[in-house]
């Protein structure tokens, strides 16, 4: 199949290497001519496991360019452009509109027009109208939901070892699932088949789930620090029952991401736009604004003052394996930090601070951070961190504070080398 790929970030350059593995010619198109360059180039423009590996090895099949005519030559056009958040909380739709002005202006023959954007709920079906209204025959197109559920940091694996794939279809539309199965053809994963706004929200629904069972662990640690009882514990307990599931139970710093947070707002958005109170979304995301404020209190009890006291952060990104700050609860606390007085050694494998901050400087190993440090915050779970000689961290330090922010550190490894452990609901 000739498949063309609307941006090329997290999203659309997996998608567009995946499907260049699974044998079909893909033509990646996006606006921003240094990504562009840096692809023609054989660069990735961010960091994502596996994911340069593949897109050199397809090299033949994929190809990358800011020219919309390869549109003309496209069966199945890709939409993976951002949605970013209004300040409202409403997903900001800026650039499908722009794809759909550029698609209403190239489009001339049949085209499967796949979504895989996160878009609101009622998306789809406008899309399809303004395509219309800007002069685009109904005949010559299909609109389908498609939405994605890949992970940061293990896009490569989740895109080819999907749980589902949900395809939402115009009423009438007896031709794109075939479409749709073609594409992902070499791909073993059920289909879920429903409407275009039934797909939009079944996205939504997973990531406004999955921030729920965050912040419902997160509050569970509060009560966890109250009662002395180890948050983990109760996680690990509650986890083998198979209606909860062990997973997305780890206190911590609060979710970040360029989508739970945006897209838990603009479920909560769209619901207002239809007289609906979210109050459960509501108090998800308070739980999340609140988290960095709880763990910095329990910082501030065990090094008060921190005026004049040096602090090593161990990680920036939102989460390991990514060099993405979008909303990351790391930076976010870097920066609280930044006005209180201490100076912040901040180091991580791939990410770096998205703005430069007073007091904080970023090196480029632990050993540099925890050098005289009177504490050490686990900020982001990389592997690197857990596996840190707690014995050496200890000579290196001038303090004996370690704040485990992720709840990711073998506690007693940490202790048995003379270091004070703190974590999230583990008195
Ligand atoms: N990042 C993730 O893990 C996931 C993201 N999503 C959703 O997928 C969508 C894309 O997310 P990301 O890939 O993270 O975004 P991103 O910001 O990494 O990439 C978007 C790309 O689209 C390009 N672009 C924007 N407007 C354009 C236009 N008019 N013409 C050509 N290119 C254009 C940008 O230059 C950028 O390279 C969002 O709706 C997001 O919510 C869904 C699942 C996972
Ligand atoms: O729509 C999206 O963009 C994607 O959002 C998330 O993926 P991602 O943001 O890459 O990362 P997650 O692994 O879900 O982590 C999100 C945040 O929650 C935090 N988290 C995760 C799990 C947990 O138990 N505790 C916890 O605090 C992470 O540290 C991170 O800050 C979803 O997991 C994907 O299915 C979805 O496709």
């Amino acid at each position: 199949m000739n498949i063309c790929i609307i941006g090329a970030g997290y999203v659309g350059l997996t998608t567009a290497a995946v499907l260049a593995e699974l044998g079909h010619e893909v033509h990646c198109i996006d606006h921003d001519e240094r990504k562009i360059h840096l692809l023609n180039n054989g660069e990735v423009p961010f960091y994502e496991p596996g994911l340069e590996e593949l897109i050199t090895k397809n090299c033949n099949y994929l190809t990358f360019s800011g020219r919309w005519d390869y549109i003309k030559r496209a069966a199945v056009i890709v939409i993976c452009v951002g949605t970013p958040p209004r300040p409202d909380g409403s997903a900001d739709l800026r650039y499908i509109e722009a794809v759909l002005d550029r698609l209403a202006a190239t489009i001339e023959s049949y085209k499967t027009i796949v979504t895989k954007s996160t878009v609101p709920p009622g998306t789809n079906e406008w899309m399809r109208a303004e395509l219309i209204r800007k002069g685009v025959a109904p005949h010559l197109f299909r609109i389908v939901s498609n939405p994605e559920f890949l992970r940061e940091g293990s896009a490569v694996y989740d895109m080819f070892h999907p749980d589902k794939i949900v395809v939402g279809l115009e009423p009438d539309d007896d031709r794109s699932l075939a479409v749709v199965q073609t594409m992902y053809a070499g791909i073993n994963a059920p289909y879920v088949t429903t409407s275009l706004t039934g797909a939009e929200l079944i996205k939504y629904a997973a990531n406004a789930f999955l921030a729920t069972k965050i912040s419902f662990i997160n509050e569970m640690a509060r009560i966890c620090d109250a009662f002395a009882v180890d948050i983990n514990d109760v996680a690990r307990g509650i986890g083998f029952d198979p209606r909860i599931g062990p997973h997305f139970l780890q206190a911590g710093l609060g979710y970040g991401g360029s989508c739970f947070p945006k897209d838990v707002k603009a479920l909560e958005h769209a619901a207002r736009s239809r007289d609906v109170e979210p109050r459960l979304l509501q108090a998800v995301q308070s739980v999340n604004a609140t988290q960095i404020d709880v763990c910095l209190n329990k910082l501030n009890k065990e090094l008060a003052p921190l005026n004049g006291k040096k602090i090593a952060v161990l990680g920036i990104a939102f989460k390991p394996n990514t060099d993405d700050t979008r909303f990351s609860p790391a930076e976010a606390l870097i920066r609280q930090l930044s006005g209180s007085g201490c100076t912040v050694a901040a180091y991580d494998p791939k990410a770096t601070l998205t703005a430069p901050l007073a007091n904080v400087i970023q090196v480029q190993s632990v050993h540099e951070a925890i050098q005289d440090a009177d504490a050490l915050i686990i900020a982001t779970d990389w592997d690197e961190f857990r596996t840190l000689d707690w014995s050496e961290v200890k000579a290196a330090m001038n303090g004996t504070l370690v704040f485990d922010g992720r709840n990711c550190l073998d506690r007693r490894a940490v202790e048995q080398s003379g270091l004070r452990y703190v974590g999230v609901g583990r008195p």
